[in-house]
């Protein structure tokens, strides 16, 4: 995710976590360790039945490990008692889990009233809550979970995981009953109040994508919650560990790595600029000699407003009446995956980039962005040969 503001969150850990259902032959999740930094998003991503859950609900004791240590802050999981467990970790799940006998103000007062908070606290942090998941308090307090729609019930879901300010946030496929749209929007959302917040979220999902969206870094799961690899979304997307992974990645990976990065990050490429005051002979100069060059006319407020090339400056006196509309630009926020959309929609090989304000900021090619990406990809090219050990990841030998 992007860059936090604050980092209020714990780090948690895990050392050889097992857990072995009565009556099963296999264990569900066998020798995972792992460590989840303070302040990150981890998504455990991986297929239906790998462990994910159980692995989850291992870290708020809603199952017990059969073997192996948890610790969150540095304290040992087991000996938190349950009240501090409910201030220390929030936690929302699919459709949301809302009391339906409950209103969304009771629902979200919950935990904080379980832990003894005082009623004004508790009704005032449920105001807080609700806006900042973007539900208005006046209308939404009194309702019954019903009286929602899907999205709502999980911005529900959200602030109630969120009232008591816990450090850890674990989500288990939150987003998995709505509409895409919808998603992408809690997606969005989720991402805003994190980079406000700094939570230690552990965030399960089977959707790739959602994973490289979302993650500060992947924990991708194979059977028994083995951890295939875990890393930062680049490096997954540009060197899965092994063909399962890879598998998973999916096709379209170098795509995915142009969702990760935005305009700004890259250094821009340049053409001739101008006011539409300066005299033509200005843009002739900048242009040279070469047919195929263009260049940039800017309004009083350095926004451009035309592109031109040579043939169209013959015979003219001014700037002012020359060039052609710009079509669709970038701005310096825009991922490249949205440059490169651009970049396609107006079937040019330059793209426009302009910054907060509009002004002109540079412009981005389609040589560029490939240049990203090969880039990235050899970043991360001899990922898979350091010392594991050194590393964080820590679980059993990934085939
Ligand atoms: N209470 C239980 N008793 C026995 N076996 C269980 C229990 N809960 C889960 N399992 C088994 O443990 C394995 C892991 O299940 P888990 O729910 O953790 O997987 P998951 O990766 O979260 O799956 P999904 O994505 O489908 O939710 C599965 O084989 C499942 O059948």
């Amino acid at each position: 995710m992007s860059e936090k503001t604050t980092v209020s969150g714990a780090e948690i850990v895990l050392e050889n976590v097992t857990k072995s259902y009565s009556g099963q032959k296999d264990a569900a999740v066998d020798n995972v360790s792992m460590t989840i930094p303070a302040g990150e998003v981890v998504v455990l991503v991986g297929p239906s039945g790998c462990g994910k859950t159980t692995t989850m609900r291992m870290i708020n004791r809603l199952i017990e490990p059969t073997s192996g240590r948890i610790t969150i802050g540095g304290k040992d999981a087991l000996s938190i008692n349950p009240n501090e467990l409910r201030r220390t970790i929030g936690y929302s799940i699919q459709q949301a889990g809302l009391f339906p006998h409950m209103t969304i103000a009771e629902n979200v007062g919950m935990v904080p009233g379980l832990i003894g908070w005082k009623k004004k606290r508790i009704s005032d942090r449920t105001d807080e809550m609700l806006d900042l998941v973007g539900l208005d308090p006046a209308l939404y307090r009194e309702r019954y979970p019903r009286q929602l729609s899907g999205g709502q019930q999980q911005r529900v879901g959200v602030a109630r995981a969120l009232a008591a300010d816990p450090p850890v946030l674990l989500m288990d496929e939150p987003f998995g009953a709505v509409d895409p749209i919808t998603r992408g929007l809690l997606q969005d959302e989720l991402m805003r109040l994190q980079a406000e917040l700094g939570k230690t979220i552990v965030f399960v999902t089977h959707d790739f994508d959602e994973a490289v969206k979302l993650g500060d870094r992947i924990a991708v799961l194979g059977n028994q919650s083995r951890i295939l690899q875990f890393d930062t979304p680049e490096a997954v997307l540009a060197n899965p560990a092994d063909e399962t992974v890879a598998g998973f990645v999916g096709a379209g990976a170098a795509l995915k790595q142009l969702t990760l990065m935005r305009v700004r990050d890259i250094e821009l490429s340049d053409v001739p600029v101008m006011g539409e005051d300066q005299p033509v002979e200005s843009m002739n100069a900048a242009l040279g000699n070469d047919p195929e060059a263009w260049g940039i006319i800017l309004d009083a407020r350095k926004r451009p407003i035309r592109w031109t090339d040579r043939r169209h400056l013959a015979g003219v006196g001014s700037l002012r009446d020359v060039g052609v509309p710009m079509g669709e630009m970038v701005s310096t926020q825009s991922t490249l995956q949205d440059a490169l959309e651009a970049l396609l929609a107006e079937g040019n090989a330059t793209a426009t980039v302009t910054g907060q304000r509009g002004e002109y900021a540079g412009t981005i090619t389609i040589e560029q962005l490939i240049d990203t990406i090969k880039t990235i990809r050899s970043q991360h090219a001899h990922d898979h040969d350091k010392d594991t050990s050194a590393e964080d990841v820590t679980a059993g030998s990934p085939s």
